[in-house]
């Protein structure tokens, strides 16, 4: 069924492990997640963001969204991420979401609790929760593009504040992490003083990291042994993202790791087989690399196996 997080995240707190929430395009990518979740027994939720919302037009994703919960038996999150204004909210909400994000930490502390508190009133008084941001990320992914200079992490004590005035279900939290394949220019690292100090502030408070692909590196080479050129790609280490789902963070964004996946797959596969031209051919590869990415997070990861 399609539920809310609210219980997800409840036992992922109690239980010191973290629900994958990987975003959505099209139908392979979905089929390919909720495969491994129904193997693997996991809670699960499915985002979607404004791109992918263009990319292949609402109806069709939440028709899939809904066939593949018919087909699986799986209890699905169905999120909007990174919903950028109030409008772009209460359309996912009235099209029958059951969590939304608004990202409102491109504004001031003040006009983020206001547009927070308003999409908190709409969502809650119609059964759906609600993620919001506090602080930036660094890097470049899709529009969510920031600068350096302008990455400010999440300061523990406005996170509270944040949080009682505007009763958001989570918070999305910024302690290092950065969207897109480019994560560190140096050694990989997370401030985990800022989120224990946040988790101790706000204990049993649902957190989101998001910006957390690995960026597994045996895909980035696979892209570039078969003509892609994605050098110097960098994400976070496995143990950090265990390490912190440990903590207080219940939700782990995962983008680039499926594109990764689903890209290694085909470039690889149709450089083998140049023959072939049927479509179903390295869609399904990228489905299958996509489902075999997806188990190996939710086991070795997330820690969310036999947690449904
Ligand atoms: O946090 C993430 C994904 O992060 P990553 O790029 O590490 O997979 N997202 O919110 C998904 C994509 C953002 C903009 O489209
Ligand atoms: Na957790
Ligand atoms: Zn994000």
């Amino acid at each position: 069924a399609l539920v809310t997080s609210k219980e997800m995240f409840k036992k992922a707190y109690e239980g010191q492990y973290a629900v994958g929430a990987f975003n959505v395009n099209n139908m392979e990518i979905i089929q390919g997640i909720v495969e491994a979740a129904k193997e693997e027994n996991a809670p699960l939720i499915l985002q979607v963001s404004a791109g992918a919302r263009k990319y292949a037009k609402p109806a069709y994703l939440k028709k899939l969204v809904e066939a593949a919960i018919e087909d699986t038996g799986l209890d699905v999150v169905l999120h909007l991420d990174h919903g950028e204004n109030f409008e772009i909210c209460k359309q996912c909400i009235d099209d029958g979401f059951t969590s939304v994000m608004i990202d409102g930490s491109k504004y001031s502390f003040e006009e983020n609790i206001a547009l927070t508190k308003k999409v908190v009133e709409y969502a809650h008084e119609r059964g759906v929760v609600v993620e919001a941001e506090l602080g930036r990320l660094a890097g470049i992914e899709d529009n969510v593009n920031v600068s350096e200079k302008d990455a400010i992490y999440t300061d523990p004590n406005q996170a509270v504040e944040f949080v009682e005035r505007t009763g958001v279900d989570s918070l999305a939290i910024a302690i290092g992490t950065s969207h897109g394949a480019y994560k560190f220019k140096g050694e990989p690292k997370l401030d985990f003083e800022r989120l224990e100090k946040i988790t101790k502030l706000l204990p049993n408070f649902p957190l989101v990291l998001h910006g957390a692909s690995t960026v597994i590196p045996e895909f980035v080479e696979a892209c570039n042994k078969y003509g892609g050129n994605i050098p110097g790609a960098k994400g976070v280490p496995e143990d950090m993202l265990r390490r912190a789902s440990k903590l207080g963070i219940c939700k782990i964004n995962i983008d680039t790791d499926l594109r990764l996946a689903m890209t290694a797959a085909i470039r690889k596969y149709l450089t083998e087989n140049p023959e072939v031209f049927d479509p179903r051919k390295y869609l399904g590869e990228g489905r299958k690399a996509i489902k075999e990415m997806v188990r190996h997070k939710i086991k070795n990861v997330l820690g969310c196996s036999n947690k449904k």
